[in-house]
């Protein structure tokens, strides 16, 4: 069953049409969502929480209708807002035990899970201090700790990396991936950066101006491309050369020849290329698009 079915979904502000006859459903796994700042990826959360009634269109999620379901769809979904959203005088146990204990875990079980979540998240003995002193990766990490606490089977993480440096991008974008793979629980993940989302995602959404722009596997948008990647220890250019003599279509891209694969006949050219010059080869594989390509 899919965990997301959109019909013909529409919103309307006064003056802006946020989205426009969205379609698209999602299978379990991980999901980015990606757009440019204001396409639609905030509204479009708000609107599958139930929080926000579409101007038209349907929607279920993980079900269940957002028109008259929404608050079983919030028991079953967690959700990590956008913005800083934390109370500054209170420790992060406090703040995950109290979301907790909202969503109706019993006391004792309500200060494990938060032991528990906190702990993946990888916040350690920091999670007693006053949340107003921790950078912007720990207020992340918070976050995301009380989307998960009440066990969710979904969450959606809005611009998770909003904000963090390179480490603290890659160390979100591992959980994450953690979240789909060993805790299996569904995830929507917003981003304007497609780069990012390409890593850890099993699908991505496309929109643009509130209109989808596809809906697709990350593998279908990096599949093989009909080219082969050389890399070589030294020697790069004499193999070009040489493989261009022979009629290879060739050309350098990086520390990478990528060579059009015509026929069987190609390997072989590589490998006697590689053994009569002395080379050392270090990679020989299929060529992949990246997503950002594809859209470029
Ligand atoms: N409550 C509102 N009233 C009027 N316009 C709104 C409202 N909420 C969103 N919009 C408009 O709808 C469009 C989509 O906004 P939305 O916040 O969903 O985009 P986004 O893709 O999440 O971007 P960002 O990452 O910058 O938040 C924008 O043009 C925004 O100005």
């Amino acid at each position: 069953m899919p965990i997301l079915a959109i019909r013909d979904l529409t919103m309307r502000f006064p003056g802006v049409t946020a989205l426009e006859a969205l379609s698209f459903t999602v299978e379990p796994g991980v999901t980015g969502l990606v757009g440019a700042n204001g396409a639609g990826k905030s509204t479009l959360i708000k609107i599958l929480l139930g929080l926000l009634p579409p101007t038209s269109g349907r929607a279920e999620v993980l079900g269940h209708d957002i028109a008259t379901e929404g608050a079983q769809i919030r028991e079953r979904v967690g959700f990590m807002p956008e913005y800083d959203c934390l109370p500054p005088d209170v420790s992060a146990t406090e703040f995950v035990v109290h979301l907790a204990r909202v969503s109706g875990l019993p006391a004792t079980a309500a200060r494990e899970r938060a032991a528990d979540v906190l702990r993946h998240v990888g916040l350690h003995e920091e999670r007693y201090r006053p949340m107003g002193g921790y950078s912007t990766g720990m207020k992340q990490k918070v976050k995301l700790a009380q989307a998960l606490v009440h066990d969710p089977r979904l969450v959606f993480l809005d611009e998770p990396t909003n904000g963090l440096d390179p480490q603290g991008r890659d160390e979100m974008l591992a959980l994450i991936r953690r979240v789909g793979t060993e805790f299996g629980i569904s995830v929507l993940v917003t981003s304007h950066l497609l780069g990012e989302l390409e890593r850890v995602c099993d699908n991505v959404v496309i929109i643009d101006g509130g209109k989808l722009l596809s809906a697709k596997a990350v593998s279908a948008y990096t599949e093989a491309s009909g080219g082969l990647l050389v890399e070589v220890e030294e020697g790069q250019e004499e193999l070009g050369r040489r493989l261009a003599e022979q009629g290879v279509s060739v050309r350098p891209d990086g520390r990478f020849l990528v060579v059009d694969l015509a026929g069987e006949e190609t390997y072989d050219r590589i490998r006697d290329g590689v053994a009569d010059l002395g080379l050392a080869l270090v990679r020989l594989e299929q060529a992949r698009h990246h997503i950002e390509e594809v859209f470029r």
